[in-house]
């Protein structure tokens, strides 16, 4: 996948978030240090890390959710940084977000219908324009237009991230933070919604930050590919090259330890795994030796 050479949609300066401590007078927690992204129109920027790394509180901390306490975020040129509750409804025409959990994301009392329909009456669209926004979106996720009828517990797991998506994408948003949005799904599913995610890119231009712990699901998805490590980032560049060819060790023990499903890779990836362990056995040796 190449990369656009459009400007920057989002970008996020030095980025600090602190958790306030639960404890008394105990120090916040740093939860996110200094990370610098940016993504451009139609572009897709993975964010890969292990549980802890903090993918999702960056994810948050675009969206609003997450308290910033230094750097910039911007978004098309604005400081969104500490936006207020107004400025962030106005925003939410822009800026959308799919969570993990297909299962409690939607509200498992209303239709499919009302749940599409609820963000368009927020930003004041009249009903005959609603309903048939409901159903552009429908057949854009490939969904029958008798789910409008229809409660969430009707569905699978997949058709329910359909959902998701579609309410996502009810007031056609730029941007879409993607937080793990297939990891509860089976294999053959996430592939399937992976690829919707891909061809309403190409229809639409909508850009992603896609969270994912999973090397394989960002290198399918993204452009560009940001490693986080303990709150920071520690590479980041092209998906095939950060995906491929590491240069971080983080990025490579991550690499070598995701599945390879093609069976001829297979026998690379051991040797590349006894390589590494190899050189790390050897530098700790070596630290031993100076100690
Ligand atoms: N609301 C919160 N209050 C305090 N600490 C938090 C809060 N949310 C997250 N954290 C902490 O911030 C760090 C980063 O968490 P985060 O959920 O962003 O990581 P992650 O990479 O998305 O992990 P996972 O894949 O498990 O969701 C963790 O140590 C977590 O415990």
């Amino acid at each position: 996948m190449s990369t656009t050479e459009s400007a920057p949609l989002l970008t996020v300066n030095n980025l600090v978030v602190e958790y306030p401590s639960k404890k008394f007078r105990a120090k916040p927690f740093r939860a996110l240090t200094n990370i610098n992204i940016s993504i451009g129109q139609g572009e897709t920027l993975g964010l890969v890390g292990e549980s802890g790394s903090g993918k999702t509180t960056l994810g948050r901390a675009v969206l609003g959710l997450a308290p910033v306490t230094g750097g910039k975020i911007t978004f098309e040129g604005k400081d969104i940084s500490h936006a207020t509750r107004k400025q962030r409804r106005t925003l939410s025409r822009d800026l959308q977000v799919v969570f993990q959990d297909p299962y409690t994301s939607l509200n498992p009392a209303l239709e499919i219908g009302d749940i599409l329909a609820e963000p368009l009456g927020v930003q004041g669209m009249e009903q005959s324009a609603a309903k048939k926004r409901v159903k552009e979106l429908l057949d854009q996720v490939g969904l029958p237009a008798d789910a409008i009828h229809r409660l969430p517990r009707e569905f699978s797991g997949g058709q329910r991230q359909r959902v998701a998506i579609a309410r996502a994408l009810a007031l056609s948003p730029k941007l879409i933070v993607c937080d793990e949005p297939v990891s509860a799904l089976d294999l053959s599913t996430q592939a399937r919604v992976l690829d919707l995610f891909l061809q309403i890119q190409r229809d639409t231009g909508v850009s992603y930050l896609f969270v994912s712990h999973d090397l394989d699901v960002v290198r399918h998805i993204s452009h560009r590919v940001a490693v986080m490590y303990h709150g920071e980032i520690v590479e980041q560049g092209p998906a095939e090259i950060v995906t491929r060819d590491p240069e971080h060790p983080y990025t490579q023990r991550l690499l070598l330890a995701s599945p390879v499903p093609d069976p001829d890779r297979q026998e690379q990836r051991r040797a590349d795994r006894h390589r590494l362990l190899e050189s790390q056995r050897h530098q700790i040796e070596q630290a031993g030796a100076l100690a």
